[in-house]
């Protein structure tokens, strides 16, 4: 079906999105990726997916601890992933502010997509209806194989649904990453995960620096 609606205005602001595997080190950084912006005075807003709103954060809830099956479950990521978007990220950008949100849509083709083996084209679909043509402007992807990830996660706190999954589930998450990379290059910048937390940020500070942020 086509869906007909006029796309949304332009946001302002700038939209960032950082992604990996569970245990790739994204929340080492968020501090300190965030702190880039807020030195220069500007606003930034830090979310997360699913989550972000008290419905999202709910929604979250039950994807992360119930059983259910992967339509449900991809519903159920889009339906946060809706009332986060309206509710906060396009009134942050259209305000000029920075939103920095840990996982967005590529999370969904990754784990609902590769984990789950969930279709392709409907969450294609899905992501038309739900974000209207908003898309991050650039998405840090912290990669790592999935043993070393696992490593990381250790024994450190109780696992939710996804962390309990097996080592081939991570790699086909991985999988799905790397097809979003492959996709849209310019946006999805992979970084070495695997180095020490210095060699990691040295990554993502080189993006930024040659896109002048
Ligand atoms: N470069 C690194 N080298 C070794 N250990 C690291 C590195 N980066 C992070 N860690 C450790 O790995 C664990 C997972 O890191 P972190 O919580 O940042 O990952 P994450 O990608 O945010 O995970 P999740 O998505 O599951 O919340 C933490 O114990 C952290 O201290
Ligand atoms: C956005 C999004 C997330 N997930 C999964 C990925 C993670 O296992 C959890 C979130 O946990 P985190 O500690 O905040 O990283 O949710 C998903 O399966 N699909 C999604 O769209």
């Amino acid at each position: 079906m086509t869906d007909t609606r006029p796309a949304q205005p332009a946001p302002a602001g700038r939209f960032i999105t950082i992604e990996g595997i569970d245990g790739a080190g994204k929340s080492s950084h968020v501090d300190a990726i965030a702190q880039r912006w807020t030195a220069r005075g500007l606003v930034v807003v830090r979310t997360r997916e699913p989550g972000g709103t008290a419905l999202a954060e709910t929604l979250r809830g039950l994807v992360l601890e119930q059983a259910m099956d992967p339509l449900t479950e991809a519903l159920l990521v889009f339906a946060a992933r809706r009332d986060h978007t309206e509710q906060v990220i396009r009134p942050a950008l259209a305000r000029g502010a920075v939103v920095l949100c840990d996982r967005y849509t590529d999370a969904t083709f990754a784990y609902q997509g590769g984990g789950r083996g969930f279709d392709l084209a409907v969450l294609a679909q899905l992501e038309q209806w739900v974000q209207q043509g908003l898309q991050p402007d650039l998405t840090l992807w912290f990669d790592l194989p999935s043993e070393l990830a696992a490593q990381r996660r250790g024994a450190a706190r109780a696992p939710d649904r996804f962390e309990r999954e097996q080592l081939a589930f991570f790699d086909a998450v991985r999988a799905g990453y790397a097809r979003r990379a492959a996709a849209d290059p310019q946006r999805v910048r992979r970084l070495d995960a695997s180095g020490t937390p210095e060699q990691v940020a040295q990554g993502w500070q080189a993006v930024l620096a040659s896109l002048g942020w």
